[in-house]
């Protein structure tokens, strides 16, 4: 695997660039902010080592003005639906043929929720990959755990991806489960009671979303967020700290509806 550095500029005939991502034995791209910085990373398919990703975000959090940043990891089978998942809800698009992930893929989208200016780190990793995934979802503060309605495997393999959360991931993380892809409802596999009794048994909340028709999926990433902040501020009321950090959000046993505007 590249290794990749970070470096700020001034950085030579970069005019634009605040940002230099620098890769082990050659090769070098400039961004004009971490988020494009993300997106270059992430287009040419190199996983960063989780000192890198580490690094990466602790840049991205002294480099840009937020009220919160949070987390968010989509973890799942293969094929369910989690980068397009991501994609819809940070860039507004269904990309037409997307290819499996390679490693981890970083998108950040930031929103204004109720007049507080939050950054939703989103990544989503392909099974074949959990090596690498592992570690990124140790520090989430949010996991979704998706599935493929008209996939009955993908359903099954949901107690499997419990164990990896409650082996790896953080003990205070918000969990829910996604049955995406309804825009398929006529090659539907898995009744949607049958999941949401599962999700009930496993307390976590249910949603059933489409990538492709951007059903319900504002409403996921928002929610989560909502949440997240209202968590983030008791947590500050309760240790009188000054910054929420990365996975250090306390347990949530539902979500709350709140209004985004
Ligand atoms: N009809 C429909 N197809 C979808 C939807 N979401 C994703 N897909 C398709 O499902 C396939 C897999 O989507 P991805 O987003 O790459 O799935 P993934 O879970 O990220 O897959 P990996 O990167 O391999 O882990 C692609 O062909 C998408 O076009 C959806 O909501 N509806």
């Amino acid at each position: 695997m590249a290794l990749w550095s970070i470096e700020a500029s001034p950085a030579e005939n970069a005019s634009h660039a605040e940002f230099m991502l620098k890769r082990d034995g050659g090769g070098r791209a400039f961004a004009s902010s971490a988020a494009e910085l993300l997106r270059i990373h992430s287009q040419r398919k190199y996983a960063l080592p989780s000192s890198g990703f580490a690094c990466l975000m602790r840049f991205i959090m002294s480099m840009e003005d937020y009220d919160y940043l949070f987390k968010i990891v989509l973890i799942g089978n293969a094929g369910v639906g989690k980068t397009c998942l991501v994609r819809r809800f940070t860039q507004g698009l269904f990309p037409p043929g997307q290819g499996a992930t390679i490693g981890v893929d970083f998108m950040i989208k930031t929103v204004e929720i109720k007049g507080e200016k939050v950054k939703i780190w989103d990544t989503a990793g392909q099974e074949r990959f959990r090596s690498i995934t592992q570690s990124y979802y140790r520090s989430a503060n949010a996991l979704i755990l998706t599935y493929d309605i008209t996939c009955e495997d993908s359903f099954r393999c949901l107690p499997e991806w419990l164990r990896e959360i409650e082996q790896y991931a953080n003990t205070t993380v918000v969990t829910i489960l996604v049955g995406n892809k309804i825009d398929l409802s006529e090659k539907r596999e898995v009744l949607r009671q049958r999941a949401e009794d599962f999700a009930e048994s496993q307390s976590m909340l249910y949603l059933e979303t489409s990538a492709k028709e951007s059903d319900n999926v504002e409403k996921l990433f928002l929610d989560l967020a909502c949440e997240l902040i209202r968590e983030a501020k008791q947590n500050k009321l309760d240790n009188n700290d000054t910054a929420p950090m990365p996975g250090e959000g306390k347990a949530i046993s539902y979500l709350t509806c709140c209004n985004i505007n």
